[in-house]
């Protein structure tokens, strides 16, 4: 049986502290409802004594949310306590968090203090709190930088004066994960009444460092972990509770597990980036657009055979459907294949060939294939297939600030014809060119160029009405190149409309 790892989310103080992420107290209740759902155990909603606005999103979460703790940030500063006190009223349960800095820089620079007195005020600052409420955390600031020997009798001291949890951040993010799991053993070596209290660690990422550090952390001891969905917070964030949560489900030897609900961890990671205007890295751990998806041809041969070879989590498990095979001028015939038999394509391997031959010269030229690419590219090849009797063989344009010029090489039958024409733009010179070469009086009487996606690299379809005295017939085509692909819609419906080559 797995020791309980406390999930302490500070996504609504923490999180929210990030310029642009402030929420209205509508929007923090749903979030809490989302993290509620999720499975946290601690939830900090908020600093109360900071403005009117916080005090009463605290004070309405706490109404709203009845699983989880709900928690209150403070200073070692007997008001600040006071008013968490009120706005935590409501809560069905309950924790003041109140703190002061211990390092050197915090205690002699921030605080104006000395030791002696930040131990003092920190114990005044517990009792205080152990007045409104039986669980009481105490944050020692900059504990990351702080002396270890000097840490433990704080540490001590406030759980003397009834603090339940004791926070050892890493306020800067400072810390090598060793050396901050060496720090929570020191604590739980030299601190004698440790065991009455839960270490909980709360780690910055300043150097990328906030999830390794929070495992260290729990490997030496500690029992709850700060954190916060998609690991937003001051500077460069806090630990991401989606990575904690996922790693300690990966690596089950290290016997400890949380209660989150991993298959919403996708879900909330999303809520929370739209809400917050914090959009997610693509490739950012378990939630990143690209977490799950492969793009390279071997990776994606492997996982189609076997998921693992290139997945250490199934998608499933964070709430995703499945992995992304993407296609890419690196993906190779088996993520080709995979693709086209979900578009319900069962082709044999010389027409698969062709197709790859023709997915590649695309590919090359376009930074991701769609499925619509992938149909095109299907219905060209198997087109060439059942052969058509008019091909474009060549096609040369001269526009810009020249007279727009087409020089075209069409196959009809068994010859190949050359024609040179201009027009009133490129289209037009070339089709222009192809009408020299056959004997019927053809009209283009409706004429569509669409993008598939978006971007400039994008494949342009076109279609194309084309009349023959009384027969109408519709040709169509796409490319890369939007040129190429409305004479090729031509040509397409002139086999439609099966023409004659014109005899010189
Ligand atoms: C590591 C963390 O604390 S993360 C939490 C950060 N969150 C916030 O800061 C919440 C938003 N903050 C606020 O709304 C305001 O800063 C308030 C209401 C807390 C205080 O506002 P003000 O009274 O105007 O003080 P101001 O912000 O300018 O300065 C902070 C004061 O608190 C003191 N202080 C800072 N941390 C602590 C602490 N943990 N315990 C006691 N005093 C502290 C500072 O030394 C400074 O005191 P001084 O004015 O005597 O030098
Ligand atoms: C208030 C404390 C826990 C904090 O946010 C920090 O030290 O970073």
């Amino acid at each position: 049986m797995s020791e309980k790892l406390f999930i302490f989310d500070t996504t609504l103080r923490d999180g929210e502290q990030v310029p642009g992420c402030q929420l209205n107290t509508i929007e923090k209740i749903e979030v809490a409802r989302a993290l509620e759902e999720l499975g946290v155990d601690i939830l900090e909603a908020g600093f109360p004594i900071s403005s009117p606005g916080d005090f009463n999103s605290v004070r309405e979460i706490s109404k709203a949310v009845s699983n989880p703790t709900i928690c209150a940030l403070t200073r070692a500063v007997q008001k600040d306590i006071d008013v968490a006190a009120d706005a935590l009223a409501l809560a069905k349960h309950k924790r003041i968090h109140t703190g002061i800095g211990v390092s050197h820089s915090h205690i002699y620079d921030k605080l104006k203090s000395t030791p002696e007195e930040i131990i003092e005020r920190a114990v005044a600052a517990v009792k205080h709190a152990k007045k409104y409420v039986e669980d009481v955390e105490f944050y020692a600031e900059d504990a990351g930088r702080a002396d270890n020997e000097y840490l433990a009798r704080v540490i001590e001291a406030v759980i003397k004066a009834g603090a339940t949890v004791v926070n050892i951040p890493d306020t800067t993010g400072y810390c090598l994960p060793q050396e901050y799991g060496r720090k929570i053993k020191y604590l739980m070596e030299n601190v004698g009444n440790i065991h009455k209290a839960i270490i909980s660690t709360h780690c910055h990422n300043d150097l990328g460092m906030a999830t390794a550090n929070t495992l260290e952390a729990v490997i030496n001891g500690a029992r709850q972990a700060e954190v916060t969905i998609n690991g937003i917070g001051e500077r460069a964030g806090n630990t991401s509770l989606e990575e904690v949560v996922m790693a300690l489900r990966c690596h089950k030897h290290l016997n400890v597990d949380t209660s989150i609900n991993s298959k919403l961890l996708t879900s909330t990671s999303r809520m929370v980036a739209s809400m917050m205007n914090m959009p997610v890295q693509a490739n950012k751990a378990i939630v990143g657009r690209n977490a799950f998806a492969h793009s390279s041809g071997i990776h994606q041969d492997g996982v189609l055979k076997s998921r693992e070879s290139y997945e250490i989590i199934n998608p499933v498990d964070v709430g995703l459907d499945e992995s992304v095979i993407a296609l890419t001028a690196r993906s190779g015939r088996a993520a080709l294949n995979h693709r086209l038999e979900l578009l319900g394509f069962k082709l044999e391997q010389k027409e698969l060939d062709e197709v790859y031959a023709k997915f590649l010269e695309l590919a090359d030229k376009k930074k991701d294939v769609r499925d619509d690419d992938l149909l095109y590219l299907v219905g060209a090849a198997t087109g060439e297939k059942v052969g058509k009797r008019i091909k474009l063989k060549y096609l040369q344009i001269l526009t810009g600030t020249l007279i727009p010029t087409a020089t075209v090489i069409v196959k009809i039958g068994d010859s190949e014809r050359t024609a040179t024409c201009t027009g009133n733009g490129p289209v037009d010179a070339a089709v222009k060119a192809i009408k020299t070469l056959i004997n019927e009086t053809v009209q283009i009487t409706e004429f569509l160029i669409q993008a598939m996606n978006k971007g400039s690299d994008d494949v342009g379809r076109v279609h194309v009405q084309v009349k023959c005295g009384s027969m109408l017939v519709h040709g169509f085509s796409a490319n890369t190149d939007v040129v190429k692909a409305a004479v090729e819609a031509f040509v397409d419906g002139l086999n439609l409309l099966n023409v004659t080559e014109k005899t010189e």
